[in-house]
């Protein structure tokens, strides 16, 4: 029997406009779970975040730009039916890279340039956001499956992994593992897990078990069928009763769905994987059997909920040009700040190079004292715009260079995204300075509030550059004040429901 011919040029085109595709619209299931949480959600916190989020799906949607600026590591699954033939020989992975490095670098609208190689040395940025992982599989047919995935680096940092004993209960370590896990992984989103197999076929379930569709709400409606449908609710319930919420600033929904996979597994193993997936949530699939390429369809910008923002009366004005101790130190942690004036930009990279030089007894490029600091990685701007979509990333990863940036150069305040640790927050305290927060995957309307970008510095580490922002009324939220006091502990601890099982709960749905 002979099978479909694949052509190069409909592979690279699918897999190319899929990533464009998927930048900017939010899955329509995602976005009526999210839609969901909104309206079930108590805390006036969490509910600020989740209109955030919706508000700039729906204009990321309307702009043709990156929900996120953290594009994402591309995850690309194929599976190619046994009789499908190809037009090109050379290894499909290669092919892959070149759909993903036109997406990327698409002048219209180009994606932000986030893998860096190698991973334990250079680090250099490949510039083009290739390689992908692709995982190929051999199944019945002539034709080529492909999902398409694009997977934040904030959440693929909470992957875990437990070789468990059989007779472990994997739901108890589910839920102490997401209670560990913190704010950086940027829910509300889902969380994916996989059991059985190998340790690494657990991580692959996991990984695969996100591309599954969204259905927590029917499955609450019609009520659980199976033994692994009644444990999808039993921890549905259970992470939302944690009140860790949208952003880790206490709520009542944490996860949208939980999603599991499994595989056989030897009589002596228990292997299980949990991959959270974050609010970009970004895949999709189709399939080629010769017929040219994939077509995509706009969904309609009327699909959205309609979500108005309010950054409320008490919203405290503050001109960063002329950014004083006794000003950060009266925020009181919780308080709306609309941030105007100049805001340095710096993250990963930056941060050690700083602290390297501050070891070393170097001038630092840039003079901190009295400044803000916003730890992001902006897309690059198309006309028109100042910068490219640029949301916060995970602060957390600054903690070990906080205390000797604080100390050494005067400065005065950071924003990101999600909890420091204790020795951060204790130092923030004793500088008498401030951590605020903006909302993770609301990167497209944060960026509206930046008037003008320039790099000042590090050049070379391409989106981890040193910029220099000129700001006018970015709101953020004070998450860390100068006494210490942080919302991602009150939070939590205020919205934490007593322990949950599927029979007994208090979580709404
Ligand atoms: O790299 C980024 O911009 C953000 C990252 O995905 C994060 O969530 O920390």
């Amino acid at each position: 029997m002979t099978g479909s011919i694949i052509r190069r040029d409909d592979l690279v085109t699918s897999i190319a406009d899929a990533l464009q595709y998927i930048a900017v619209y939010h899955p329509p299931d995602f976005l009526a779970h999210l839609a969901r949480a909104l309206k079930l959600e108590q805390s006036p916190a969490a509910r600020d975040a989740i209109k955030q989020i919706l508000v700039n799906s729906r204009m990321a949607a309307i702009g043709r730009r990156p929900i996120c600026q953290d594009t994402g590591t591309v995850n690309v699954f194929l599976k190619v039916g046994m009789q499908a033939r190809f037009d090109f020989d050379e290894p499909i992975a290669e092919v892959v890279n070149e759909a993903v490095a036109i997406a990327y670098t698409d002048a219209g609208n180009p994606l932000r340039a986030s893998i860096v190689a190698d991973p334990l040395f250079d680090r250099r940025n490949t510039r083009t956001n290739a390689p992908a992982v692709t995982h190929v599989e051999l199944v019945a047919g002539s034709g080529l499956d492909v999902h398409v995935a694009a997977k934040g680096g904030g959440s693929e940092n909470k992957a875990s992994f437990a070789a468990l004993n059989p007779g472990d209960d994997v739901a108890d370590w589910v839920v102490r593992t997401v209670e560990r896990l913190g704010a950086g992984w940027c829910p509300p989103g889902i969380l994916g897990i996989g059991v059985g197999g190998t340790a690494e076929k657990a991580m692959l379930l996991a990984k695969e078990s996100l591309l599954q569709p969204i259905d927590m709400t029917d499955l609450l409606a019609r009520g659980p069928r199976t033994a692994q449908e009644e444990m999808r609710v039993d921890l549905y319930r259970r992470v939302n009763a944690l009140g860790i919420g949208a952003q880790g600033l206490g709520g009542l929904t944490t996860v949208l769905d939980v999603k599991i996979a499994t595989y056989p597994v030897h009589a002596a193993s228990m292997p299980v994987a949990l991959i959270p997936q974050c609010v970009a949530d970004r895949h999709i699939g189709f399939r080629l059997d010769g017929g040219g390429p994939a077509g995509f369809v706009a969904p309609r910008t009327e699909d959205w909920p309609q979500v108005a923002l309010d950054a409320g009366a008490d919203a405290i004005k503050v001109d960063l040009d002329r950014l004083a101790p006794a000003e950060v130190a009266g925020w009181r942690a919780g308080e709306t700040l609309l941030l105007s004036g100049r805001l340095l930009t710096g993250r990963d990279a930056a941060h050690k190079r700083l602290a390297a030089m501050l070891e070393r007894g170097e001038d630092l490029p840039v003079d901190l004292k009295g400044r803000a600091i916003y730890y992001v990685g902006p897309v690059d701007a198309v006309a028109g715009e100042a910068v490219g979509p640029a949301g916060p990333t995970t602060s957390t990863r600054m903690d070990p260079y906080t205390d000797i940036l604080l100390e050494r150069t005067g400065l005065l305040v950071m924003i990101g995204k999600a909890e420091r640790g204790d020795e951060t927050v204790a130092s923030i305290g004793r500088h008498g300075a401030a951590y605020l927060i903006a909302v993770g995957g609301a990167a497209y309307l944060v960026s509206k509030a930046v008037r003008s970008a320039k790099v000042i510095a590090f050049d070379d580490l391409g989106m981890e550059a040193i910029h220099e922002f000129v700001v006018e009324d970015m709101p953020v939220t004070v998450a860390v004040d100068a006494q210490g006091q942080s919302i991602h502990k009150s939070g939590p601890m205020r919205w934490r429901a007593p322990p949950v099982t599927y029979h007994g709960t208090q979580i709404p749905g």
